[in-house]
């Protein structure tokens, strides 16, 4: 029995019970490329065991690592971008309380956590270093390849910053590395200076990589407890192993998919109802838009966040082009509800909510719009989470990473490489002059002239 609650009986009118059945035996074979590792791309699905097989040394390291960080720092830097930063950030907006940084140190469980080397922004890295200022702080630099642009010169800046700060020897102490555990330009440099570091299995890329220390030490850190985390992976690693999509609703969810996607709804729009759920979307849609969109084929990953869109994106979801479908992410019961405040007059006409609670009054909104956008012509699918909390969330992560892969294949792609990336990096390493791009260079300097 499922924890979360996977409803599908808003796609009722697009799609039948028998066309479910019918492409069953696609998502069998599809089940029994990944469990016995002959799909494209079999050498990146060590995620599929990575709940149950987490080592205890492993997440006493982290533990360790945390307590440090916490007893000597009160700002951690997080360096990475793409799978080495998406789902930290993703899980520490969704355990923590929305503006946890801005918390007293007292009312946080852990320390403040900043991102950096998700952009080439100097703005950004300039308002980062005077956000910090004279606060205590260590940098967990992430990046599986241990070469990508963006973080590395992130890692250059505040590695700078925090040797000046603390002195070579000291900064040192303070800098973590989690990378390959072999090769790459920062296994190589930790390895050198002595940085405490964690490794990246080789079997499990970066949008895959959140329960690795990846994910694991950045949100250990920030207070999460990760025993639950994974024990909630552990539980939802054990409820989907069947083939059989009745018994299955990550199956059920990605096969789903796969028909409207053939009906010519070719977009999915993960909504949420809680800003606190706006980077679940941002990992969501990494993980589903680079393991599919290959080919000239897939669903175009994009997201929503609800009531605030309805305001924006509303009219486009209720009346524009028919090509969209929806999954929203609701939560159940609220970390916190509080009571609609009650006025002697109705002069705000308001009067008709009193003796409800926010909470109630944002679960309505959300069952009108799952009406109207039904209505209207855009399937939709629900996901409820019974708690915000560290066990559903590893829950719902896994819940994902099981979907896409056997969405992969029924796209008949490798859900688990990212070919396509490259070309921008090549792009942009020719035009910024990197040696062994001298052709390149030449070519795309007369392209823009
Ligand atoms: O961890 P790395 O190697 O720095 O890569 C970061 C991200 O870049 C990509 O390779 C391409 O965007 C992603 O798959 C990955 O999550």
């Amino acid at each position: 029995m499922a924890y979360i609650t996977f409803d599908s009986e808003n796609v009722n009118k697009f799609v039948s019970e028998n066309e479910l059945d019918e492409i069953q035996p696609l998502v069998t074979v599809a089940d029994q490329q990944l469990k016995d590792r002959s799909g494209a791309g079999f050498e990146f699905t060590d995620w599929l065991t990575l709940p149950a097989d987490v080592h205890q040394n492993e997440l006493t390291h982290i533990k360790q690592a945390a307590e440090k960080i916490q007893s000597d720092s009160d700002v951690l830097i997080v360096i990475g971008i793409g799978g080495s930063y998406l789902g930290a950030k993703m899980a520490i907006d969704f355990l923590n309380p929305v503006f946890n940084n801005e918390l007293a140190n007292q009312q946080r469980s852990g320390v403040k956590v900043y991102f950096a080397g998700n952009s080439i922004s100097s703005a950004y890295i300039n308002d980062l270093i005077r956000t910090i200022g004279d606060q205590d702080f260590s940098i967990n630099v992430i990046s599986k390849s241990g070469t990508t642009t963006e973080p590395a010169i992130a890692f250059r800046v505040f590695k700078e910053l925090l040797e000046k700060k603390y002195g070579k020897e000291e900064a040192a102490k303070r800098i973590y590395a989690t990378t390959d555990g072999k090769k790459g330009a920062l296994h190589d440099e930790a390895q050198k200076a002595g940085y405490e570091s964690f490794v990246i299995p080789d079997g499990v890329g970066g949008r895959f990589s959140v329960l690795t220390p990846v994910g694991l030490l950045p949100l250990t850190a920030a207070g999460a407890n990760v025993d639950a985390l994974m024990e909630g992976a552990k539980a939802s690693q054990g409820d989907f192993t069947e083939a059989d999509m009745k018994k299955n609703a990550a199956y059920r969810y990605a096969a789903i998919r796969r028909i409207l996607y053939d009906k010519g709804y070719t977009s999915e729009i993960l909504a949420n109802w809680e800003p606190s759920m706006q980077y679940l979307a941002e990992w969501w849609k990494q993980l589903m838009g680079e393991s599919e969109g290959k080919n000239q084929k897939g669903i175009f990953p994009s997201s929503a966040n609800y009531s605030t869109d309805l305001h924006s994106l509303g009219q486009y979801i209720q009346e524009g082009r028919r090509d969209l479908f929806e999954t929203v992410v609701k939560l159940d019961s609220p970390m916190v509800d509080m009571d609609l405040p009650k006025l002697s007059d109705n002069n705000d006409g308001l009067g008709y909510l009193e003796g409800k609670t926010i909470d109630e009054i944002n679960t309505k909104a959300f069952q009108g719009v799952v009406l109207a956008h039904v209505d209207g012509g855009v399937p939709n699918m629900a996901i409820h989470l019974p708690k915000q909390d560290e066990y559903t969330l590893g829950y719902l992560i896994y819940f994902f990473e099981k979907a896409v892969a056997i969405s992969g294949y029924l796209f008949a792609v490798n859900p688990f490489n990212q070919p396509g990336v490259e070309a921008y990096k090549t792009a942009m390493f020719a035009l910024l002059g990197k040696p062994g791009y001298e052709e390149k260079t030449k070519e795309y300097q007369a392209r823009l002239r």
